[in-house]
């Protein structure tokens, strides 16, 4: 097992002071037999991923001697092995155990005999390897399984490690695979692309190398192939890509120009995939077949709504009356666009309501909820077994902000499905116990999430799904929202009026022209509400510690205010920023606390973000929090370093291993940003970000902010995201709503046609603010963006 040159210590385990099931991380004491390093300081602390670890066991582990900061000197083991018993003595004593029924001493004699001093990794290898003994294949099984279980584990986790696959990848390889592992690897190593999270092709195919497996080799193809398809859907955002481009970019990456036919080979592996149900390849088109299957799914689950919704048991006129009712008790007269959404949406099965900022979104989701209760009978307290309605969104932030609107429960999709988010392709699915469903944000919503969602809905449910379609699509590849909305399926509600005004705001009216592609003169002028700083991106860092120490003196909270960017890396990206900005709203101070992973360090009050779903914490991905605590691993009990956070009055503790999954959030990119508000936006945008610069990038950064906006950067960055719209994602949704409605594009429901509301006042709206001479002081309690730039805008 040693490489000479290694580090090792032999020895008994004696306490295991720490375990996390998870990756298999341990750290434990051992009493030392025997070492190449020169510690002579007795036990010795070690640590690293194990699987089985028993005390008083004796081990022998290799690895590297290091000195933690706060313990000291101890072993991080790389890998290890249950010493074996070795001597003839001690193997004999060893199979004559009680562990080996039917084993006396006798027969322990003969097979150290038979198979010498390493009889245990015989049998391990040949499992035949006792058929001399003649014990009967039930005892010789039970025989080699009882080594074997005791053995595997590590000899997997070894071997893993010796593949190069570092301790947490290890531990998820393991956890797939179990005592299979090595067997599964051989047979072939790029199953792993498929099966474990964080494998990749490149990794696979290192590890394909050392078995022999290179060249051509279908599984090297089907492996590559499979690879490809999830990079292109993830840089794509599309449900498929297209088979030229997939076999062009494939042959790229086997790099194996010499092969004869690569071409009929590639082809012939991707009908392998095709039929063991991996892939699916339809009009020149390469699904991954998960997604493919959601599309479908998402078509055919609204058919069945649609199909199964036996329309409304109130008359036009108890609408109009009821209307009524709501206007007065909302205190707001609905405009004529507004009123045709609510009563489309409590008469049809599935409702699509989309808006820019300020439309009324809001406004009518707390109508419909209202007169949906009036006229069904049905009630509006969550604690009665007769509460029907079900609210989400899929942010935590938008779904709680739709709670405070409504009165009433609303949550992530995620916790209304009861997802961790970790859910993989078997997971039992979920159904939804509600008669009316209204999703907010539904622009956010990807395919396989809304597929889960839309699945999940029972027959007769009424689905309100409100959203602003220009901006960003989701993260997860698709594009449901405006997929729903073009298709013209459904009954849909284009709100356009701006009704928010009481804030002499100049920001909705700047993001709806940046919707139009409206590049108008005042973009760059300061206005009350908001300003722009004509910077490179080097100066960009420098400008935006003078903005934040500004705001910061004037008594604005900052978590208040938000830097968004689109991108992490260069000095404007989201990575430097968080370390400029961080350095002036909390620097590191003698006697201070900070700990760090990483380049990231952490001291108390630092804003940061969470990056994954974890409902059991009520936290979820995107959610801001401020750190309230640091507890250093010595000072507590478990020897765990710990983060307090503070998400909005939730507070969670986190251990030092589940650390990656924040990061600093004084920055943010704007894709992590959909679905929250800021009361003061800070968006730099510069020329070497081009690539990223689009419409929707630019108004869903814009529509992030209440009340100030300070643009930052190059001119011709701001305006290049006005100029370029987005590529439409390419997806199939629409074909299969056409499929499954037994529609044609153009026979699409005729009662759609006047739903689109044009624009009322628009333009005067924007001529009245272009042309009043704007007191800068409105509505900013005498603070504008020129108080905090009086340097830059000298
Ligand atoms: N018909 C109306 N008459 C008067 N005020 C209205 C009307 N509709 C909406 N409003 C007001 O306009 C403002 C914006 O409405 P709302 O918050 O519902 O829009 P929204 O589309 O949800 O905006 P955002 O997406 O920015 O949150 C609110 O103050 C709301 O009270």
């Amino acid at each position: 097992m040693a490489e000479s040159n290694k580090q090792y210590f032999v020895g008994t385990v004696k306490a295991i002071f720490f375990e996390n099931p998870e990756n298999l991380f341990k750290i434990f004491t051992i009493k030392i037999k025997k070492t190449n390093t020169d510690w002579d300081a007795g036990d010795i602390v070690v640590t690293g991923s194990f699987g089985e670890i028993s005390e008083e066991e004796e081990y022998r582990f290799e690895g590297h001697m290091v000195d933690h900061p706060k313990y000291g000197k101890q072993f991080q083991a790389t890998s290890y092995k249950r010493s074996l018993p070795s001597g003839r003595k001690e193997l004999i004593s060893f199979f004559s155990s009680d562990e080996f029924p039917g084993i006396g001493k006798k027969k322990a004699e003969k097979i150290v005999d038979k198979l010498g001093n390493n009889a245990i990794d015989k049998i391990l290898q040949d499992p035949h390897a006792l058929d001399f003994l003649k014990l009967g294949e039930e005892k010789t099984n039970t025989i080699v399984e009882q080594i074997s279980k005791n053995h595997q584990t590590e000899q997997v986790l070894y071997q893993l490690n010796n593949y190069s696959f570092g301790s947490t990848l290890s531990a998820r390889i393991y956890q797939k695979y179990g005592v299979q592992t090595l067997e599964k690897l051989n047979d072939d190593p790029y199953q792993l692309v498929l099966d474990v999270k964080g494998v990749g092709f490149k990794r696979a195919d290192e590890l394909a190398k050392k078995l022999g497996i290179t060249g051509d080799d279908p599984r090297r193809i089907k492996g590559a192939l499979i690879q490809m398809v999830s990079l292109m859907i993830n840089e794509t955002g599309d449900t498929f890509v297209l088979q030229t481009e997939l076999i062009k970019r494939v042959s790229g990456v086997l790099n194996t120009n010499s092969t004869p036919d690569l071409n009929k080979k590639l082809l012939d592996g991707l009908k392998k995939l095709v039929n063991d149900g991996v892939l699916l390849v339809e009009d020149g088109h390469v699904y991954d077949k998960g997604l493919s299957d959601s599309e479908w799914s998402i078509a055919q689950s609204l058919k069945m709504i649609t199909d199964t919704f036996k329309g409304v048991s109130w008359t036009k006129h108890q609408f109009k009356k009821e209307l009524k009712h709501v206007e007065k008790s909302f205190s707001v007269q609905y405009d004529k666009s507004q009123e045709r959404a609510i009563e489309q949406s409590l008469t049809h099965s599935v409702f699509l309501l989309t808006g820019g900022p300020g439309t009324g979104k809001t406004t009518i989701i707390n109508a419909i909820v209202s007169a949906y209760a009036k006229l069904n009978d049905a009630t509006l307290d969550p604690a009665s077994e007769d509460y029907a309605i079900a609210l989400a969104a899929p942010t935590g932030r938008a779904a709680k902000h739709m709670g405070e609107s409504t009165g009433l429960p609303a949550m992530t999709i995620h916790r209304l499905l009861g997802l961790t988010g970790t859910e993989d392709d078997e997971f039992a699915e979920p159904t939804l116990d509600c008669k009316l469903l209204i999703i907010d944000e539904m622009s956010m919503v990807d395919t396989k999430l809304f597929r889960t969602l839309i699945d999940a809905v029972q027959p007769g449910t009424q689905v309100v799904l409100v959203g602003d379609k220009d901006q960003l699509p989701s993260v997860g590849a698709g594009q449901v929202f405006s997929d729903l909305i073009n298709s013209q399926v459904f009954p849909t509600t284009i709100l356009k009026e701006i009704h928010r005004q009481d804030e002499d705001s100049t920001i909705i009216q700047l993001a709806h022209d940046i919707n139009e592609g409206v590049i108008v003169d005042g973009i760059f002028q300061n206005r009350a509400d908001r300003s722009f700083i004509n910077c490179n991106s080097r100066n960009v860092p420098e400008v935006l510690s003078q903005i934040i120490s500004k705001s910061s003196e004037r008594g604005f909270d900052i978590a208040d205010v938000q830097v968004l960017a689109p991108m992490y890396r260069g000095q404007a990206g989201i990575d430097n920023l968080n370390v400029v900005i961080q350095n002036v709203v909390n620097p590191m101070a003698p006697k201070r606390k900070e700990v760090s992973v990483g380049n990231t360090k952490y001291r108390i009050n630092d804003k940061v973000v969470y990056l994954v779903n974890t409902p059991e914490d009520n936290v979820f991905n995107g959610e801001i929090g401020k750190i309230v605590g640091i507890i250093l691993a010595k000072e507590n009990t478990d020897h765990v370093d710990r983060l307090v956070i503070d998400f909005d009055g939730n507070e969670v503790t986190l251990d030092r291993k589940d650390w990656l999954n924040i990061s600093l959030a004084y920055c943010t990119s704007i894709h992590k940003a959909q679905g929250s508000e800021f009361e003061m936006v800070i968006l730099p945008l510069v020329n070497e970000e081009s690539r990223m610069l689009r419409r929707n990038l630019l108004y869903t950064a814009v529509t992030r902010s209440k009340r100030l906006l300070i643009m930052v950067g190059d001119r011709q960055a701001f305006e290049r995201s006005i100029r370029d719209q987005s590529n439409e994602r390419q997806t199939t949704l629409k074909e299969r709503i056409f499929a499954s409605f037994k529609v044609k594009p153009q026979e699409t429901v005729s009662e759609n046609k006047d739903e689109v509301t044009e624009p009322k006042d628009y333009h005067l709206t924007l001529d009245m603010v272009m042309n009043n001479s704007i007191d800068p002081m409105i509505g900013m309690d005498n603070v504008t963006p020129y108080n905090f730039l009086e340097k830059n805008n000298a």
